[in-house]
């Protein structure tokens, strides 16, 4: 088998359920995946854990590993920094670890450039509706925030085209089934296996 680990990238417009909906796949299929963790100079909301959720750091900080080249991709959102911490990701996928990452539409496109293998699947809700039911249930943001954040999201759904996959989470365990087996398929390509092929055929040979 291919020794490299797949890189799996979930975008989709905040409340979605792209949280929800990787947590699922975590629990149910755990041993397949490490979730990188994103650094962030957002707030840190009530039940979020430092070095679970994010880690929550200064702007400083933040800039500081930007100059040292430490992300490998990082985006401003809604006025705050999230970058994805590079060395994580270089070193679990060279260990044969996928690597979830779950991280909006600009810095999605960094990774694309970056490591054009990944699979690029974009979450979506069944309707606008939907969607701004879910982020004003969540709780988590102020009136002035949620409308903030559903604004951006007309601005992310333009950027489906770039994505392979686009996954409607209807209900959660739909969602994440589908998200699974995608990354399912990927594994079973042959042309990430080709190398054990070939050394069969040399044996047969
Ligand atoms: N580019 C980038 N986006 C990230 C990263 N981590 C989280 N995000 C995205 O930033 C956006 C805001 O995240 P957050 O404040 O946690 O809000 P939520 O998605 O509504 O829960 C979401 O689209 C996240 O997927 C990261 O490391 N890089
Ligand atoms: N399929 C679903 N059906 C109903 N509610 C959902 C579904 N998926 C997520 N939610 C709810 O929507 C809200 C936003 O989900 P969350 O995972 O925080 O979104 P995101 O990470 O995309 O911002 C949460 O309150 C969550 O419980």
């Amino acid at each position: 088998m291919s020794n490299r680990g797949v890189l799996i990238v979930l975008s989709g417009p905040s409340g979605v359920g792209k949280g929800t909906v990787r947590q699922a796949i975590f629990e149910n299929y755990e041993n397949d995946f490490e979730f990188s963790i994103s650094m962030t100079t957002r707030g840190k909301r009530p039940g979020e854990v430092e070095g679970k959720d994010y880690f929550y750091s200064s702007r400083e900080e933040f800039e500081e590993l930007i100059a040292q080249d430490g992300f490998l991709e990082y985006a401003e959102y809604v006025d705050n920094l999230y970058g994805t911490p590079l060395k994580y990701v270089e070193d679990t996928l060279a260990s044969g670890r996928d690597v979830f990452l779950e991280i909006e539409v600009q810095g999605a496109k960094q990774v694309q450039k970056k490591m054009p293998e990944g699979i690029f699947v974009f979450l979506v809700p069944p309707n606008f509706k939907e969607l701004e039911d879910r982020l004003v249930h969540r709780g988590s943001e102020s009136h002035e925030l949620v409308q903030q954040r559903l604004s951006k999201a007309v601005d992310e759904l333009r950027q489906i085209r770039y994505y392979d996959y686009v996954v409607v989470n209807d209900k959660v365990s739909n969602a994440s089934r589908k998200v699974k087996n995608i990354i399912e398929s990927e594994h079973l390509k042959v042309s990430r296996n080709i190398s054990d092929f070939e050394t069969f055929i040399k044996e047969m040979e």
